[in-house]
C-alpha cells in the first residue's frame, strides 16, 4: 500500500517505515478510534534532579488539549501516582490518568481506583520507604509514592551499587516487584499491572494508538501495540521514544520513530493537532 494515502489507511495494514507525516495521515483517517498514551517522565516533562519539583512543557500541555478535540481518548500512562499526575493535568479532565503502572487509574475527572489487589501492600511500602530513608547512603533520594518506593541517585551517581543493591535484597526479602529506570530503582507490590498490561487492555476496543515513551518500562507498551497490531489487522499502531542519554537507545531501538526532547515533542503534537484538524 502507499501508507500516506490516508482513503486506503482506514482499512489496510500500513508497510513500515513510516515518516511521521505518513503515520499521522493514517491516524487522521481514523481520529475516531485513536488512543494516545504519553508517558509522563522524560516524555511530557524533562528530567530534573528534584522529582517533585518538575513540571510539563507547556507547549506540549497545550497540544494535548487541542487533541483531546480531535481523538478519541488521550491518556498519560505512568510510574506516578494518579495524584501526582492531577495537580499537572486537572486543568484538562478529558484526559485519562493510569499511575502508579496502572495500580490507579483516573478516567477523565472521575474519581481515583485503586487496585484492590495493592492495597494490602500499603503499609508495607510505607515501612519501606521509612527504612530506607535510615538505612541507604547519603545522596540517595527516597520517593514515597504510597504503592511503591523510588531510590533516586541522578544527583549522586556514585551511590547508584548501593542503592540498587539495597532494593534488590529488600525486594528479594518482601516479594516485592522490581522495576529500573532513569538513575532510579523501584520497588512495587507483586500483582500484575505494568504499562503493557494497562495499554493492552485500553487500547483493545480502538483501530489506532501511539505511545510516547522513554524509559525501559515503556518497552512493555510498545510491546502491546505490537501485539494488538499482531492480532487485529485493522489496529494502527505506533511507538514513538523520546531520546535521553540514559535508557533512550534501548527504548529507540524498539521504537518507530524517535524524537530528541519533550520540547521537540511539542513542536510534533502541535504540527500533527493542524494535520488532525486538516
Ligand atoms: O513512568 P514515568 O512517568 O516516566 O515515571 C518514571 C519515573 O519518573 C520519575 O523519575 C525520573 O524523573 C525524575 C524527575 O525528572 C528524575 O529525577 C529521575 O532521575 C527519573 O528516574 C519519578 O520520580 C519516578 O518515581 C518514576 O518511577
Amino acid at each position: 500500500m502507499r501508507p500516506n494515502d490516508a482513503g486506503n489507511a482506514a482499512n489496510q495494514r500500513p508497510s513500515r517505515p513510516l515518516t511521521p507525516d505518513q503515520a499521522w495521515q493514517i491516524t487522521t483517517a481514523r481520529a475516531a478510534e485513536c488512543v494516545l498514551f504519553f508517558d509522563f517522565d522524560g516524555v511530557v516533562a524533562p528530567v530534573g534532579d528534584d522529582p517533585n519539583a518538575v513540571q510539563p512543557v507547556p507547549e506540549v500541555m497545550s497540544a494535548i488539549a487541542g487533541l483531546t478535540e480531535v481523538v478519541r481518548r488521550v491518556a498519560v500512562v505512568s510510574a506516578r501516582p494518579v495524584d501526582f499526575l492531577r495537580e499537572r493535568f486537572g486543568h484538562l479532565p478529558e484526559v485519562d490518568l493510569y499511575g502508579l503502572y496502572g495500580l490507579e487509574h483516573s478516567r477523565g475527572a472521575g474519581e481515583t481506583v485503586t487496585e484492590p489487589a495493592a492495597l494490602p501492600w500499603v503499609p508495607a511500602m510505607a515501612e519501606l520507604a521509612e527504612r530506607a530513608r535510615e538505612e541507604l547512603p547519603e545522596g540517595a533520594l527516597v520517593e514515597y509514592k504510597r504503592l511503591s518506593v523510588a531510590l533516586h541517585y541522578r544527583t549522586n551517581p556514585q551511590v547508584a551499587g548501593e542503592v540498587e543493591a539495597w532494593g534488590r535484597a529488600e525486594a528479594e526479602r518482601l516479594g516485592l516487584k522490581v522495576q529500573t529506570g532513569r538513575m532510579v530503582i523501584e520497588l512495587k507490590p507483586p500483582v500484575d499491572r505494568d504499562k503493557g498490561i494497562v495499554i493492552g487492555e485500553v487500547a483493545r476496543t480502538a483501530g489506532c494508538a501511539w505511545y510516547f515513551g522513554d524509559d525501559v518500562s515503556d518497552i512493555k507498551a510498545f510491546d502491546a501495540l505490537r501485539a494488538l497490531e499482531a492480532s487485529d489487522p485493522h489496529f494502527f499502531g505506533i511507538c514513538v521514544a523520546v531520546a535521553n542519554p540514559e535508557t533512550g537507545q534501548e527504548v529507540a531501538r524498539a521504537a518507530d520513530l524517535t524524537l530528541d526532547s519533550p520540547q521537540a515533542l511539542g513542536k510534533f503534537l502541535a504540527e500533527a493537532l493542524q494535520t488532525l484538524r486538516s
